[in-house]
């Protein structure tokens, strides 16, 4: 019998069983192997064949945010609750087994939610399809990290380990340091801060820059390169089996919300501290002697000048750029003549004045 058959035998044996407390145990053991031949379907196949599998996902919209957590944690109810798109879900592990993309739409910004496999410990080094999954998460602006709060925060320190294992470095500032190999050999290490733990010693065949006091192991992480310093959302789900005391614990940790998908609970929050951790401005565009248009308006990122502006509207108009005329916080005046280095705030209003 193939996996598939089997897989399919014990969902109908699943199915025809009763819930009852003489069942449970009995369901407990099918719900085990089905979650054990659906981990076999998540393995490599030995021919390779990344390509095809279903994690290559086009990235669309303004941004993306990847689920990333321990089987069952509800990451597909989720994904059910907050888009249009529907993941199967099911209380046996690993029931979604590729990238399933959805569409969150608020603040007229499209945002990407992707549903992924559950990972499990050894995700890093290959287990499940851990490698595809990480990969995954290494494209997005933001990790929803989504964890049972029914269960230990072990699982917490768990996928922060496998997620640092790949070099993913999460709510934190890439080091501001400059590195270059010097390919003749020979050192120049320079420091615009006192540095407590790096010194000259460390280095060599390099041109060094040092502007912040960081540890050895940050320092390290840029002469990689290839670390990826990405937000983190820690999202505890199932709130709705715990006590009181327990979701007060964990709802006043540093970047952590608590959910419950089946209760509806908190879910409205979830979506506006998605939008805030993402970073995004919404910019309202102007022609001459025309109101606003309030329905439609851009989607930039946190800091984005008139420059970025320019170019999310048309990529030749920097060419034909003279002055912008700004209404809102970022000004001093509405309207302000500014230039293209001028930086723009939230729902602030430009128009664009081109050269004759
Ligand atoms: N009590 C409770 N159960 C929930 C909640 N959200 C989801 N579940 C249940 O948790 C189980 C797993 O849900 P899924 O959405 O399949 O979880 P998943 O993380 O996508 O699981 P995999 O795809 O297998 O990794 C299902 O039985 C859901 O009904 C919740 O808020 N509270
Ligand atoms: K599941
Ligand atoms: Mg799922």
């Amino acid at each position: 019998m193939g996996i598939l058959e089997k897989i399919s035998e014990i969902e109908k044996e699943i199915s025809r069983t009763q819930k009852n407390k003489a069942t449970e145990y009995h369901l407990g053991l099918l719900k085990a192997k089905l979650a054990k031949y659906r981990l076999q379907l998540l393995e490599p196949s030995k021919s390779g064949g990344a390509k095809g599998d279903g994690f290559d996902v086009m990235k669309s919209g303004d941004a993306r945010v990847a689920l990333i957590g321990f089987p069952s944690v509800g990451k597909s109810t989720l994904l059910n609750k907050l888009t249009k798109t529907h993941s199967e879900a099911g209380a046996y592990e690993f029931t979604t087994l590729t990238c399933i993309p959805g569409k969150i739409e608020y603040n007229g910004a499209n945002i990407q939610l992707l549903d992924l496999p559950g990972i499990i410990e050894g995700a890093a080094q290959g287990k499940g399809r851990g490698r595809q999954v990480i990969s995954v998460a290494r494209t997005a602006d933001l990790i929803l990290m989504m964890l049972d709060a029914t269960k230990s925060n072990q699982q917490r320190i768990l996928l922060e380990r496998e997620l640092e294992i790949v070099g993913i470095r999460l709510n934190t500032e890439k080091p501001n340091i400059y590195f270059k190999v010097k390919k003749g050999g020979g050192i120049g290490f320079n420091a615009t801060v006192k540095l407590t733990y790096l010194n000259e010693k460390m280095i060599f065949n390099a041109e060094v820059l040092v502007r912040e006091d960081v540890t050895v192991d940050e320092f390290i992480d840029v002469v990689l390169g290839n670390r990826k310093y990405i937000k983190c959302l820690y999202c505890y789900n199932k709130i709705d089996s715990i006590t009181l005391e327990e979701l007060d614990r964990l709802a006043r940790e540093p970047n952590t919300i608590v959910i419950s998908c089946e209760m509806d609970l908190n879910l409205d929050y979830l979506v506006e501290q998605i939008w805030k951790y993402l970073s995004l401005l919404r910019i309202y565009t102007k022609k001459r002697g025309e109101y606003p248009d309030f329905e439609g308006g851009l989607i930039v990122r946190k800091g984005a000048t008139v420059e970025h502006v320019c170019h999310a509207i048309h990529r030749s108009l920097v060419e034909e750029f003279r002055y912008a005329l700004v209404w809102g916080t970022s000004t001093k005046h509405n309207p302000q003549r500014v230039g293209l280095s001028h930086v723009m705030e939230y729902e602030d209003v430009i128009q664009v004045v081109k050269k004759k």
